[in-house]
């Protein structure tokens, strides 16, 4: 019993143990379940890293090549830059020896310059020297000087195929002087006192006048014409263009002159008085310019003028030139012979034929008369200025004109006509020279006599299909240069009688 009791409590200890050792061999199969399970789960995070190690190896050796070719291009622009550095260096020594270079050759540029503007006096003072003695071997001569201008093309207007009709001779004689014109491939040559090219502008044209008009002043007799076919620029080159101060005309020009010598003589002792009559001749008539009366106007295309008024040229034994009826103006200012020029302007009558709409068919002729006096010396001058853009010359053929217009034309005709027949009379020393034949030659006689300095524009339009019409007005110039009319002589007198000049 006492041997069955105690295998019992030994059968129970080892069930104790047994049941001990069955626990502890769950809890170590749980623990090797949650480990399965653990190493299952480290199983799938080391696949997982695997896969991206690989990745970024991958990538690592990508930006591995990367960076060995940028190292590569590093270097490449490292030696590059070392490069750029040396001609760098280069390029600032070149550019020290180019800026020492350019301030040497600035100096040299100013140096030069002060030489041309010093050059530049002394050719304009030996220009105006030229000049004074070229007037005064005219004078001498007693010639009528003539001055050709070519007019530029005009917007509207282009040569096309057709060749250029005018060249300009550059021989040392000819020089400014010379001009050929080409028609139907025949040359001919012309050589005048001045020829101004197309691109000459108002000022330099004026120039070559302006010690014409001084002698106005001085007591000279003095006259200017435009002649030229209608479209040929004579009303630009007397009264330029309307409203534009750089295009203004030879009238207003000398007039500005003339009133600011006028104020520069007055130092010296001379007082002037100057008087403006604006006259038109239009088919043989002469209407008033400046005339307030409205019938002027209304009636100017008669052919016996404004009721009332006769208008009738009468030349005295002095020379001096009265038309009865013609309102003269008493002026102080330019401005003040501005406003009448523009009154003048509205008044004249304007016709139309094939060639130009708005062509002048009627000469004009501005007259100034200045009556000096100087105080302290007692002397006396009476000069005059004559300005006249006369009306077209081209020939009945060429202007297409019928009716009125064609006795128009026919007007201008006779009256071109008479002043050539005129002058080349008084060339030839004729007995009788016909000034009467046309109004504009008795109006101009004492002018044209010889004791004026007469200066004639004569005005061409560069068109070839006008080149005939040039030809004629060149030709008619060319024998008016070589004509001698006479000497020029200053009207002055010691004692003063009446300053003021007489008019009818
Ligand atoms: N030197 C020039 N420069 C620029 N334009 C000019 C020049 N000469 C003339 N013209 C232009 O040519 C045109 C004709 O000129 P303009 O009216 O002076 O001719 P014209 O000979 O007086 O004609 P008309 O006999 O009809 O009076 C005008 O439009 C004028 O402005």
């Amino acid at each position: 019993m006492k041997q069955k009791e105690s295998l019992v409590s030994e059968v129970g200890c080892l069930r104790g143990d047994l049941q001990q050792v069955r626990e502890d061999r769950d809890r170590q199969l749980l623990q090797v379940q949650a480990l399965t399970a653990e190493v299952v789960k480290y199983k799938e995070w080391t696949g997982k890293y695997v896969a991206e190690l690989d990745h970024l190896t991958l990538k690592s050796n990508d930006l591995e090549a990367r960076c060995s070719s940028q190292s590569e291009q590093i270097r490449t622009l490292r030696d590059q830059l070392s490069v750029a550095d040396k001609k760098l260096q280069m390029t600032d020594l070149s550019a020290m020896e180019t800026r020492t270079v350019f301030e040497e050759q600035t100096k040299l540029i100013d140096d030069l310059q002060s030489r041309l503007a010093i050059a530049e006096v002394k050719i304009n003072e030996g220009e105006e020297l030229r000049r004074k003695l070229h007037n005064t071997i005219l004078e001498l001569k007693g010639n009528i000087r003539v001055f050709c201008r070519v007019r530029p093309l005009l917007s509207d207007e282009d040569l096309g195929k057709e060749p250029k009709v005018y060249s300009y001779p550059t021989t040392a004689e000819t020089l400014g002087r010379g001009i050929d014109v080409i028609q139907n491939g025949q040359k001919s040559y012309f050589t005048f006192d001045k020829v101004f090219m197309p691109d000459a502008a108002q000022e330099n044209v004026f120039v070559e006048i302006s010690q014409l008009v001084q002698s106005a002043l001085d007591g000279y007799k003095v006259c200017i014409f435009a002649y030229g076919q209608t479209g040929s620029g004579k009303t630009y080159t007397m009264m330029g263009r309307p409203g534009s101060s750089t295009e203004k005309g030879l009238i207003p020009r000398s007039l500005e002159q003339i009133f600011q010598t006028r104020q520069s003589l007055q130092s010296q002792g001379w007082k002037y008085e100057m008087q403006v009559s604006m006259l038109e001749i239009y088919n043989e008539t002469i209407r008033d310019l400046l005339s307030t009366s409205q019938s002027c106007s209304d009636v100017s295309r008669t052919e016996s003028g404004v009721a009332g008024k006769q208008y009738a040229i009468k030349h005295d034994a002095n020379g001096n030139t009265h038309v009865s009826d013609l309102t003269i103006v008493d002026v102080r200012s330019s401005r003040e012979v501005s406003f009448l020029l523009d009154q003048a302007a509205r008044s004249r009558s304007v016709g139309k034929t094939q060639m130009n709409e708005q062509s002048s068919r009627s000469h004009f002729v501005f007259t100034l008369r200045i009556s000096g006096a100087n105080e302290s010396t007692e002397q006396q001058v009476q000069g005059v200025l004559n300005l006249i853009d006369l009306a077209g010359s081209e020939r009945l053929s060429k202007s297409g004109a019928t009716g009125d217009r064609l006795k128009e034309t026919q007007a201008i005709n006779k009256s071109l006509s008479s002043l050539s027949d005129v002058i080349f009379a008084l060339a030839k020393k004729e007995d009788h020279v016909p000034f009467r034949n046309s109004k504009l030659t008795y109006l101009l006689q004492p002018c044209l006599g010889g004791d004026s300095k007469t200066l004639m524009f004569v005005n061409v339009s560069p068109e070839p299909s006008s080149v005939g019409e040039s030809l004629c007005s060149l030709r008619f110039a060319a024998r008016v240069n070589a004509c001698e009319i006479g000497i020029p002589r200053r009207q002055t007198n010691v004692r003063p009688s009446d300053s003021r000049l007489s008019y009818g």
